[in-house]
């Protein structure tokens, strides 16, 4: 089976050793993104609602790098610092995803120092 990789410009550039994007056959899986800009610039203090579309920016640019959408997301990974941020961060993710919305687990995490990081799983479009 083979594994192909993308990069973005219009993504941080990863933190680690992980790739942006990564296609397996017809499923693409993207790595967390988080409030951090293209210049690797962190901003986890900014309220919220900016930190949320930052990093859901990110991750359609992400998905974008593989020739997919958001829109086209099967499972999204949501990391939050705080719970009582879940009812904002819906309504602003609501704008993002296809209908139906793809299955979703939400977890309180406070590992990155961001107030979130979401991740995905994509279908690949056909070529
Ligand atoms: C930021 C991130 N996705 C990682 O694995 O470090």
């Amino acid at each position: 089976m083979t594994r192909k990789a993308f990069s973005s410009d219009r993504t941080p550039p990863p933190a680690g050793t992980y790739s942006v994007a990564i296609q397996a056959q017809g499923l693409i899986f993207l790595s967390g993104q988080t409030p951090r800009d293209v210049h690797n610039v962190r901003h986890g203090d900014k309220p919220f609602a900016e930190q949320a579309r930052m990093a859901l920016d990110n991750l359609q640019a992400a998905a974008e790098a593989a020739g997919s959408s958001l829109r086209d997301a099967v499972k999204v990974s949501v990391f939050l610092k705080n719970p009582a941020d879940a009812k904002e961060f819906d309504a602003i993710y609501a704008g993002y995803v296809g209908d139906p919305p793809p299955a979703r687990t939400l977890t309180q995490s406070n590992f990155a120092g961001f107030d979130i990081e979401v991740d995905a799983v994509l279908l690949a479009r056909q070529a």
